[in-house]
């Protein structure tokens, strides 16, 4: 855990690597499990960010403090827009940009470049700001929580349900308090990008930031103060992939939410997380019924991984060896368990391949169900549900594709989202599955009817 460094220009032992959920979530390589992604996730190509410049020095090792009111980002009152540190890209810096008054005045602070902040502040979360008035429950106690933070033993701090929560249930749902352009971590050195770091804690309402000071430093060891914002960070941030009408798409966030930051790692979890983008939010819903006094846990890896891979992971990033349930069974179970996750890697990229290569049928996408199921894979079950309804309507069978795919819908809602493109390709099977673009088509490139796949000569076949 101490070996790693920061030299190499991205932060390595930092939480949710894109690796991680990347599988699961990320629209693009094996990502998207409808192909509904047609978007390229390539960077856009430089925009002028001219407009936007700040004042660079060249020692960088002081903030630049801008005095031209032209260089200021437009658009958006930040509160604060100051420091700022000159990357070494052409014609940039990368800076805190806080806003005091965001989300009915909890704050929130970014690290970027004024051009992205410029982007940021044009998402409906910052040009609607009734849109994220009543997100954060948690910090004002605006409402009855359904959790409460108690001691867990080994574990540090953790989160135990007071209430019953029903599977899909919303939990929480927070605004960032920072968002760190992974940018400055490549761009800037080790001292600049801490210091970013410490003055966008620094710059947040006071509550807010004492919230953020007392989190986690996993080890507790005596720090400096900007060191301890460093340690704090690498402990609680999750990875938030760029919006896909972001420019930067070669660069994720690195996000903190100090009361979803009190949530202990399990490896079969009973609570997920999204990130909506247009309210700049993360949500964490249930995944399965949740029992009063059960503690609330979220999976900080991916969890279609052997039981060795997990804990060397979570061991190299967090510095803990897991204790959960399923890592403390007994060795044949522990066996069983691997053996079924072997399975599931083998056989998931059967349904992305819509080749006649495939070994896809609906039956296969049935093994994976029940492999998901005896895994108590809960966050992952939309997949297979919509493996279901793509290869039952792949080989002709409406009926049974409609029904797994209203399955997707309501499993997959509360793990990625009602705006997911994989929901969105749901819904489109679910009103129209001959419409939909797997109707039979397994059979088509099974049978060898050529591309247009229509009989041909059946003069009464009606144009789609
Ligand atoms: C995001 S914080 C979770 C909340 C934290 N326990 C606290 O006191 O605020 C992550 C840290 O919690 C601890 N932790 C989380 N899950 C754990 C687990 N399953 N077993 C032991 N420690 C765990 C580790 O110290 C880890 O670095």
């Amino acid at each position: 855990h101490e070996g790693h460094n920061y030299d190499h220009h991205h932060h390595p032992d930092h939480s949710h690597d894109h690796e991680d959920l990347g599988a699961v979530k990320i629209c693009g390589d094996g990502g998207s499990l409808t192909g509904g992604c047609q978007d390229g996730l390539g960077s856009m190509g430089a925009a002028d960010e001219k407009e936007f410049l700040w004042k660079e020095n060249d020692t960088a090792q002081k903030p630049v403090t801008s005095t031209d009111d032209d260089s200021k980002p437009k658009g958006y009152p930040w509160t604060h827009t100051t420091p700022c540190f000159t990357s070494p890209q052409p014609d940039t810096s990368i800076c805190v940009f806080t806003d005091n008054n965001f989300a009915n005045g909890r704050g929130a602070s970014f690290i970027t470049t004024p051009h992205r902040a410029e982007y940021l502040a044009t998402t409906p979360a910052f040009v609607d700001q009734d849109l994220v008035k009543n997100i954060n429950q948690d910090l004002h106690r605006t409402a009855p929580s359904k959790y409460e933070k108690h001691q867990i033993p080994g574990k540090g701090m953790g989160l135990i349900a007071k209430v019953h929560i029903h599977r899909g249930d919303l939990i929480m749902a927070n605004t960032p308090s920072l968002m760190i352009d992974y940018r400055a971590f490549e761009d800037l050195p080790k001292e600049e990008y801490r210091q970013l770091q410490a003055a966008a804690v620094d710059q947040l309402p006071d509550l807010h930031r004492e919230h953020i000071m007392a989190l986690s430093t996993h080890d507790g060891i005596e720090r400096t103060h900007i060191e301890r914002i460093d340690k704090i960070c690498s402990t609680n941030a999750f990875d938030i992939d760029p919006d896909s009408d972001d420019e930067t798409q070669d660069h994720g966030f690195y996000v903190v939410f100090p009361e979803i930051a009190r949530m202990n790692h399990d490896c079969r979890p009973n609570a997920d997380y999204y990130f909506d983008h247009e309210t700049l939010t993360q949500y964490i819903h249930a995944i399965r019924d949740i029992s009063p006094g059960e503690e609330l846990t979220l999976s900080y890896i991916n969890p279609i991984m052997k039981k060795r891979a997990r804990n060397k992971k979570l061991n190299r990033i967090w510095g803990f060896q897991c204790a959960c349930p399923l890592c403390t069974k007994e060795q044949a179970q522990v066996e069983a368990s691997d053996v079924r996750i072997h399975q599931i890697k083998e056989l998931v990229g059967e349904f992305s391949d819509w080749s006649s290569d495939s070994r896809a049928t609906p039956q296969l996408a049935e093994l994976v169900l029940s492999l998901y199921e005896q895994e108590k894979l809960w966050g992952s079950m939309y997949e297979a549900y919509t493996w279901l309804a793509l290869e039952y309507n792949a080989v002709g069978e409406p009926w049974t594709a409609v029904k797994w795919a209203n399955r997707a819908v309501e499993w997959g809602i509360p793990v990625v989202g009602p705006k997911d493109g994989d929901m969105e390709q749901m819904r489109r099977l679910i009103k129209d599955p001959w419409a939909h673009w797997s109707w039979l088509k397994r059979v088509k490139v099974r049978g060898g009817w050529g591309k247009g796949s229509e009989r041909e000569g059946d003069g009464d076949d009606e144009e789609e």
